[in-house]
């Protein structure tokens, strides 16, 4: 049975799929309430409250899947998680309208001073010349972040007659022109812009984005909105401003510590504020649920996830070409790996033939996996694969080449140790199925699978005959028996497949025949 944690409210609607599924057991529960069974869930989805931090992975040790239900992954340590090997998924576009729209529901009542009113008015006052506001058409509004929601937000802002200038450093001008917005650089924006709002997320560069230096160069009379992440406007200097009147009004949906408490900026009238509610409408919630349940049930029954950040992504199309190069990588990788048992410096991989113009990294990447698998304790897979390999100091490589040399498609691995080097080459047949065609210098057609052995001899006559009695006196099937050799009476390999795995004494056993030189156990 699955077990799925759910530790911050998500709509029931959105986690249907996972709910009417009989094998897995949906536990709707806060973290604290479930300490002592953190070990046993296999996923675990999140908003932005629970905080998913290295001291939580490391006590949800059956852990495999970190789903959250909204954009911002910055609760989430994912740098531990991709050590841990689990994989982090978001729902990046089930929120976009309705926080573009809650950014403009905070623009329109920040200048229009409508919380402002409606408390006046609960409180019983009827004072209509203390809440004269601004309108929206014909004011400049800089749109900092121009990515999901900034571009939602310039949309409705051209509908309400607004200019709309963009800065973001990574948009690419054909897009900004398709759109038809003014982009220009931060300086031009901020001395602009009658109202800005911030839509980046929150990261080394857009932490105190508009800080003293930054809002200094703002127009007088400015609006800000912030309903992106807290921190992105410096809130010690938004006081400042405040406090000196440079700034007309602020509009926070988001703070750098949530809840804020009794911050000095909740004293401003000028300031109006929301608590992080830029996703909550019942449509967000249904779509960020229902987008992280069917990604976190596509992952558990083995599929390729679309929305993952320390992943590479694939599509379906593009997961079903892969899948035969990746299994057969993985087993290239675990062979490799029991073959080179001594410090390896570096693994190149070359693709050849039609495998080479499919998106290799994933491949890569489980190959790599197989790799480390028999040679480090922790969870290694194709989230960490990558990551551990260069943390263990081994270099890896893809090259690429569209001649198969004799093959529709292969895989070549070249494994660098610190002795020796040792080299095989894999190739996928549709409907025969993984073969590997070299090995360590030897041509051989053998499945890579099950309990192989391989044994490295001189050719002479009999030495066939001398492994299989030995095998059969201590009752050991062969199943299938490859051979090989670089010339009549020169080196020779051969490659065994058996029905049980070979015990250690055995192999010694072998390993004292004369003219054997080399027995290896590979299990695959
Ligand atoms: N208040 C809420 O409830 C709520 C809801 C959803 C999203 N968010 C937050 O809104 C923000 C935007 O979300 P999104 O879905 O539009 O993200 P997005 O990734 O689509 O867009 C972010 C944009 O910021 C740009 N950017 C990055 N660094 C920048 C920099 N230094 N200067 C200027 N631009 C920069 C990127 O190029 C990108 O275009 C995120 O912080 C997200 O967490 C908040
Ligand atoms: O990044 C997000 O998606 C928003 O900040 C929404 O957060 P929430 O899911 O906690 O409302």
């Amino acid at each position: 049975m699955v077990r799925i944690l759910v530790a911050d409210a998500m709509s029931e609607e959105g986690l249907a799929p996972l709910l009417a599924d009989p094998t897995i057991e949906v536990v709707q529960k806060k973290v604290v309430d479930v300490e002592d069974e953190l070990d046993q869930f296999d996923a675990l989805l999140v908003r932005s409250a629970t905080k998913v931090t290295e001291q939580l992975l490391q006590k949800m040790k059956n852990l495999k899947i970190v789903g959250r239900a909204g954009v911002g992954v910055d609760n989430i340590d994912v740098d531990a998680a991709t050590r841990y090997g689990v994989v982090v998924i978001n729902a990046p576009n089930g929120n976009t309208i309705s926080t573009a729209e809650h950014t403009f529901a905070m623009m329109a009542s920040l200048v229009r001073r409508i919380p402002q009113a409606h408390i006046s008015v609960k409180s019983r006052e009827w004072n209509r010349s203390a809440f004269v506001g601004v309108e929206l058409f014909g004011k400049h509004l800089g749109i900092i972040g121009f990515g999901r929601i900034g571009s939602e937000v310039a949309k409705r802002a051209r509908a309400f007659g607004m200019h709309v200038h963009v800065y973001d450093p990574f948009l690419t001008k054909a897009r900004a022109e398709k759109i038809g917005v003014d982009v220009c650089t931060l300086d031009e924006l901020l001395a602009q812009a009658d109202i800005i709002t911030v839509h980046t997320p929150l990261t080394k560069e857009t932490k105190g984005l508009l800080g003293p230096k930054n809002l200094a160069k703002t127009k007088k009379g400015v609006y800000l909105i912030n309903c992106a992440r807290g921190g992105i406007i410096d809130e010690q200097a938004l006081i400042s401003f405040l406090e000196n009147g440079h700034v007309a009004g602020v509009a926070l949906d988001v703070f750098e510590q949530e809840p804020p408490g009794d911050h000095p900026l909740l004293s401003f009238d000028n300031v109006i504020v929301t608590p992080h509610l830029g996703a909550s409408t019942v449509e967000a919630q249904v779509n960020v649920a229902t987008q992280v349940a069917q990604e976190v049930l596509t992952f558990l029954q083995g599929k390729p996830v679309t929305s993952s950040i320390n992943l590479p992504t694939l599509s379906k199309d593009v997961y079903e070409k892969i899948q035969a190069f990746y299994t057969l990588a993985r087993k290239m990788g675990i062979v490799a790996s029991q073959y080179m048992s001594e410090p390896v410096q570096e693994i190149a991989i070359t693709y050849s033939g039609s495998v080479a113009d499919l998106e290799t990294t994933f491949i890569t990447r489980s190959l790599l996996a197989g790799f480390l698998k028999p040679r480090v304790a922790s969870t290694v897979n194709e989230v960490n694969a990558a990551m551990i390999a260069k943390e263990r100091g081994i270099a890896f490589s893809e090259k690429f080449s569209a001649n198969g040399n004799d093959y529709n498609n292969s895989i070549t691995l070249t494994v660098y140790g610190e002795n020796k080097t040792f080299t095989m080459k894999g190739t996928h047949i549709a409907h025969y199925g993984d073969r590997i065609v070299h090995f360590n210098g030897f041509a051989i057609d053998f499945a890579p699978e099950g309990h192989l052995l391989y044994i490295q001899h001189h050719d002479k006559p009999g030495m066939i005959g001398k492994v299989g009695n030995i095998l059969g006196d201590h009752q050991v099937n062969i199943a299938t028996m490859q051979v090989g050799r670089q010339e009549v009476g020169g080196k020779a390999i051969m490659m065994l497949s058996l029905d049980k795995p070979l015990d250690d004494t055995l192999v010694e056993t072998l390993e004292q025949i004369s003219d054997i030189d080399v027995v290896k156990k590979l299990e695959v």
